[in-house]
C-alpha cells in the first residue's frame, strides 16, 4: 500500500476527537473514494495525512514510512500533491504562467518542464483554449482545472484531492473526473473526498464512508453502486 492510516486519532479543542481511529489505505495506481456527512471529518483527515495538523495518536505512513511529522512544505519532494478546498492559483497570471510555476521543483531540467506543460495543455481542452488569460479571469470551476493540472505536473505518487468537484458545472465535473482517471493510469495513488457520491463511487476502486469522526462503511467501490441512493439516505 502507498499510503495507510492506522488508529488515527485528530482533534481542535482538548478532550474531543474529531478523528476516533481511521483507518484507511490507499494502493498505488488506483483511486479511493472518501465520502461522509458536512463535519464527518473528511478534510481534517486529509489536513492531517498532509501536515497540516498533527495527531493526537495513531499512525500515517507512505511507501511504509512513517510521515506522521511531515511538514506541508515536504509533501512535493515526498511525492504527494494536495488539492486543498477552495482556491490557490495566481490571478494576475496567466494559465500558462501558473503551470510553469508548477514545474518550479525541477525547473532547471528545462526540457522535462516544457513538456509537462505542454501535456497539461494536450489534457485540458479548457485550459489550451486560455492559455494566455490572466487565471483570475477564469470561472471557479475553470481555475480547479488548473489547479489539478500544477497539481499533477511533477508526476505525484499520491494524489489527496479535496472537493475538486464542488460548484462545478457538468461538463467539468466530468473533465474532473476523467482526470482522476488519468492519474490512476498515470500510476498514482488517488485520494478523493467530493460531496457527489455518485460520481466518487463511479471513480473509485475503493471506497469509505465516514461518519462522526469513524469509517462506519468500505469496501470495492463497485459493491456500493447499485446502492449508492440507499448510502447516501443512511450515511451522509
Ligand atoms: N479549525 C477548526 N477548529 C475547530 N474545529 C474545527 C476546525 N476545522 C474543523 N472543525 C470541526 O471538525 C469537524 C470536522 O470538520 P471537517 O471540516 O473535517 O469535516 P468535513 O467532513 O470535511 O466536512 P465538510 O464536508 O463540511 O467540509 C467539524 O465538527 C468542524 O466543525
Amino acid at each position: 500500500m502507498l499510503l495507510k492510516v492506522r488508529e488515527l486519532k485528530v482533534g481542535y479543542a482538548s478532550g474531543a476527537d474529531v478523528l476516533r481511529g481511521v483507518d484507511l489505505s490507499v494502493g498505488a495506481s488506483s483511486v479511493t473514494g472518501l465520502i461522509g456527512a458536512n463535519g464527518a471529518g473528511k478534510s481534517t483527515l486529509l489536513k492531517t495525512i498532509c501536515g497540516f495538523l498533527r495527531r493526537r495518536s495513531g499512525a500515517i505512513a507512505f511507501d511504509a514510512a512513517d510521515i506522521g511529522k511531515l511538514q506541508p512544505s515536504q509533501l512535493a519532494t515526498h511525492g504527494i500533491a494536495y488539492l486543498m478546498e477552495g482556491h490557490s492559483v495566481f490571478p494576475g497570471l496567466t494559465v500558462e504562467e501558473n503551470l510553469v510555476l508548477g514545474t518550479w521543483a525541477f525547473r532547471k531540467e528545462r526540457a522535462r518542464a516544457k513538456q509537462a506543460v505542454e501535456r497539461a495543455f494536450e489534457l485540458s481542452s479548457v485550459l489550451r483554449a486560455k492559455r494566455k488569460v490572466k487565471a483570475g479571469l477564469l470561472s471557479g470551476g475553470q481555475q480547479r482545472i488548473l489547479e489539478m493540472e500544477r497539481l499533477t505536473l511533477n508526476d505525484p505518487r499520491l494524489v489527496i484531492l479535496d472537493e475538486p468537484s464542488l460548484g462545478l458545472s457538468p461538463k467539468l465535473v466530468h473533465e474532473v473526473f476523467d482526470r482522476i482517471a488519468q492519474m490512476k493510469a498515470d500510476g498514482a495513488g488517488v485520494l478523493v473526498v467530493d460531496q457527489s457520491a455518485r460520481h466518487v463511487c463511479a471513480a473509485s476502486d475503493h471506497l469509505y464512508v465516514l461518519r462522526l469522526g469513524e469509517i462506519c462503511i468500505e469496501g470495492p467501490a463497485a459493491s456500493f453502486s447499485d446502492r449508492i441512493d440507499e448510502l447516501v439516505r443512511n450515511f451522509i
